[in-house]
């Protein structure tokens, strides 16, 4: 009888290119998946409730996935440690396979299992199915980490070419039978209200909606990517990232399909893509070398920057509902509400409206994002809040304070995005779209809008509260 190898799944739900999952066969055993449904052990950075309704169905599609090709996936909750143990010595198990994870509280706990294990007699082996880099292969001159994104992709870029080739799903996994284990919908990952309705028609997640979402990104929006991206009224973008974080599809793969899709040499949206990806990369390398940075700013300085009372909480409410009288940022944050995603121009507008002309924390945005977005990454999110609230990695020598009408005018200029997520707005004239505040009380009447009747009046004068931020910026910037 060969050998029995668990390979342990976490937020690499596929087959398609699967390190762990590649080695265990390789080894020539018997596979038993497993999934172990852990929350606490992820505190205090738990799924939200966007990503635990992407999970159920993640977990639903994998274990298709593999009970199409004879196995079944075993699901479990409780300690990882334990259930582990439990199932090598139930199973018989030599081995655990998995594949890593880079957030604080998954390392900690992924090296005591390891040490663990091993101590019992386990053979472990962690393996990188998520990133094309490990945060740990690019470093500075002097051996330190990168805090600028453009040197660390002009440090990374090349190497791309030197990726072996993304490993095909098996068609057959022979696996080991085990009692017991739970059901996904046993995990209670749906909601009880149901609020999901716009969740489901907007996703299909799993390993074959993460595929159909790249073969539509590469049979079109791709070619467009370059000059596109940043357009929130068009489809220009793929829309991949909760399939990339949930690991529905590997970065390699999703690289080298790009690299097949476009003649060589690589075009201008072909490079764009590979850059933002390499985003996603620079985002797991800060924290992976800065651990604390989902709390903390990475820039030492902010920790004096005079934020608003965070128990102002009319302002947050406001900006959460979509509510703040500015339009473009009403849009995404209802986009977000009922999507459970945001154009990456919008995320950066709302939440310096947020950071900037509201002066509230980055972590209270940071955290509605966490509980609302279905692509919510720890990486990615600290990144994109630091970033925008200007405490993060960014090059910038100034302090970037969004101007959202300007933002609307340029990237939103027809007014397609602002109409479709605030239809009480959309008889209104282009001109005035993205500032309703500034029009005549008759074309506010012809259009149909009585600011704070049916749409609020912005709750905050943008000239002013944008000077009071650079004002706080002054006060912190010299300090040591
Ligand atoms: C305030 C704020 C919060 C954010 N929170 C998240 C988050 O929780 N999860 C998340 O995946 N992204 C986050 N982003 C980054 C970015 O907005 C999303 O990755 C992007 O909008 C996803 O859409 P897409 O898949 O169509 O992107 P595409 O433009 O198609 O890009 C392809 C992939 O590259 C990666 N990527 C692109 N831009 C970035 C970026 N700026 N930073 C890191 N990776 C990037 C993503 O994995 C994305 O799926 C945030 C950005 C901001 C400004």
């Amino acid at each position: 009888m060969s050998d029995t190898i668990i390979v342990w799944f976490r937020r690499d739900l596929r087959l398609d290119d699967n390190p762990a999952l590649e080695a265990a066969l390789r080894a020539g055993a018997r596979i038993l998946p497993v999934y172990i449904h852990a929350p606490d052990e992820e505190a205090p950075w738990a799924p939200g409730a966007a990503s635990r309704w992407w999970l159920h169905h993640s977990l639903e599609s994998l274990d298709g996935a593999l009970r199409a090709r004879g196995a079944r996936l075993w699901i479990g909750q409780g300690k990882s440690l334990a259930l582990l143990r439990r199932l090598a010595e139930t199973s018989g198990a030599r081995a655990i396979h998995w594949n890593r994870l880079y957030d604080p509280a998954t390392r900690a706990r992924d090296t005591e299992i390891k040490q663990q294990l091993r101590a019992a007699g386990l053979d472990c082996a962690s393996h990188n199915g998520a990133l094309l880099f490990e945060p740990w292969e690019a470093a500075t001159g002097n051996g330190g980490p990168y805090k600028v994104f453009s040197a660390f992709w002009r440090h990374c870029a090349p190497r791309l070419a030197e990726h072996p080739d993304p490993i095909a799903a098996p068609a057959r996994i022979p696996t080991v039978e085990l009692d017991g284990g739970a059901t996904v919908a046993e995990l209670g990952l749906l909601p009880r209200l149901s609020w999901d309705q716009g969740l489901a028609a907007n996703w299909t997640p799993g390993e074959d909606g993460a595929r159909m979402a790249a073969e539509h990104f590469l049979a079109g929006p791709l070619g467009g990517y370059g000059k596109l991206r940043d357009h929130p009224d068009r489809p220009g973008t793929s829309r991949l990232s909760p399939h990339l974080h949930f690991g529905e599809i590997g970065p390699r793969r999703l690289l080298a399909l790009t690299r097949a899709a476009l003649p060589a040499p690589p075009t201008l949206g072909e490079d764009a893509f590979a850059r933002e990806l390499g985003w996603r990369e620079f985002a797991y390398h800060l924290l992976y070398h800065f651990p604390q940075t989902p709390e903390h700013p990475l820039d030492a300085r902010f920790a004096d920057y005079p934020w608003r009372e965070p128990s102002d909480t009319e302002l947050l409410e406001r900006w959460q509902r979509g509510r703040t009288g500015i339009p473009l940022v009403d849009a995404g944050m209802r986009e977000l509400w009922h999507t459970g995603w945001m154009h990456n121009r919008v995320r950066m507008v709302a939440a310096s409206l947020l950071t900037k002309n509201l002066r509230l924390p980055w972590q209270l945005g940071a955290r509605w994002f966490w509980d609302t977005l279905v692509d919510a990454d720890l990486a990615c999110n600290t990144l994109g809040w630091q970033w925008t609230a200007g405490c993060g990695a960014d090059a910038a020598p100034y302090f970037r304070v969004f101007n959202p009408v300007r933002q609307g005018e340029r990237f939103d200029p027809n007014g397609d995005y602002v109409r479709r997520w605030c239809p009480e707005l959309a008889r209104l004239p282009d001109k005035v779209l993205q500032q309703p505040w500034t029009a005549t009380n008759t074309t506010l009447a012809r259009a149909g809008v009585g600011l704070d009747l049916n749409y609020p009046a912005p709750m905050i004068d943008l000239a002013q509260s944008r000077r009071e931020a650079l004002a706080g910026w002054e006060r912190i910037k010299t300090t040591p």
